[in-house]
């Protein structure tokens, strides 16, 4: 388990790297590291290369840490994530969202590939996260398990204001004016610790207490986020139906989560690109 002092030599390790000072962070989703190329005056590293960092072991996720400037706004982006499955404890799993508070990052954005629950959801629409169900945290695993460092934030944390609401009112606007309202979505996103798929049984179960869409990610991430005192903004990219039915062959697989990834990343990237702008950051750069 990173300590805060480990956290503190990582960040500042990384901004004597490198000349930008981030305000915004980005998480790429499975398929999704193709957000990466926004940003401008690229200064890419390895992740490991930096000290305390994890590695990434899944496919669709580089393993990289980019930074860059988006339209003005001085950017880190995660190509590549970690997630539960892979191993790793969950505590460094968020090690990056203490990072970017370290950094001085004000704004998370985080995205992520999920199955569509909803009935109503298509595959490669895209859905604003405005709430989550942390369903691994109902079995003991949260990512604030343990003693609690006063320096990134409070014991007890709310979470009913998770997702910035602003944030997610500005999505839609701005999704509704890029003429994405065919495919834009808004909707509560589950968390399963992976790496197997759900049953058909757990699927219905999911839609039945008020999931939307499930995945393999995000809710840690998030809830380090908001413990430390960042605003966040997340959405997920429906990239496959969710068996629901016993009557059909059809199945989750990684390729179509990529494939979906590949399909949407023009739209996806437009979306972010011009929410970026937009968002205001208190201090200036
Ligand atoms: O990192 P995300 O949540 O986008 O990745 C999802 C969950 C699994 O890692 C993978 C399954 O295809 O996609
Ligand atoms: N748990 C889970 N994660 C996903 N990531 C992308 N698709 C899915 C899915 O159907 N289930």
């Amino acid at each position: 388990i990173p300590t805060y002092e480990e956290c503190k030599n990582t960040a500042a390790w990384l901004l004597d790297q490198q000349p930008f000072r981030p305000l915004l962070g980005i998480v790429c989703g499975s398929g999704l590291g193709g957000l990466a190329d926004l940003l401008k005056d690229q200064k890419v590293m390895s992740y490991s290369e930096i000290p305390h960092f994890p590695q990434s072991t899944v496919q669709g996720h580089a393993g990289k840490l980019v930074f860059g400037s988006l339209k003005g706004t001085p950017c880190v982006c995660m190509q590549g994530r970690f997630h539960l499955y892979e191993g790793h404890h969950i505590q460094k799993i968020t090690f990056p969202m203490k990072i970017f508070k370290l950094m001085g990052v004000e704004t998370v954005i985080l995205t992520n590939a999920a199955g569509g629950l909803n009935q109503e959801y298509n595959v490669g629409d895209i859905m604003i996260i405005k709430d989550h169900i942390n369903l691994p945290g109902f079995a003991g695993i949260n990512p604030l398990m343990g003693p609690n460092d006063e320096r990134f934030g409070l014991r007890f944390p709310a979470m009913s204001d998770a997702y910035d609401r602003e944030l997610q009112q500005l999505a839609e606007k701005v999704a509704i004016d890029l003429g994405y309202k065919e495919f834009i979505r808004r909707g509560v996103y589950c968390t399963l610790t992976g790496p197997s798929f759900e049953t058909i049984a757990e699927c219905r179960m999911l839609s039945m207490i008020g999931a939307d869409a499930v995945g393999m990610s995000t809710v840690h991430e998030v809830i380090a986020a908001r413990h430390c005192g960042m605003r966040v903004f997340a959405f997920s990219l429906i990239t496959n139906q969710a068996v629901m039915d016993y009557d059909t062959d059809m199945k989750a697989t990684h390729d179509e989560v990529l494939q979906t990834g590949k399909d949407r990343a023009h739209q996806l990237e437009a979306l972010v690109a011009t929410m970026v702008p937009l968002i205001k950051q208190s201090k200036t750069h």
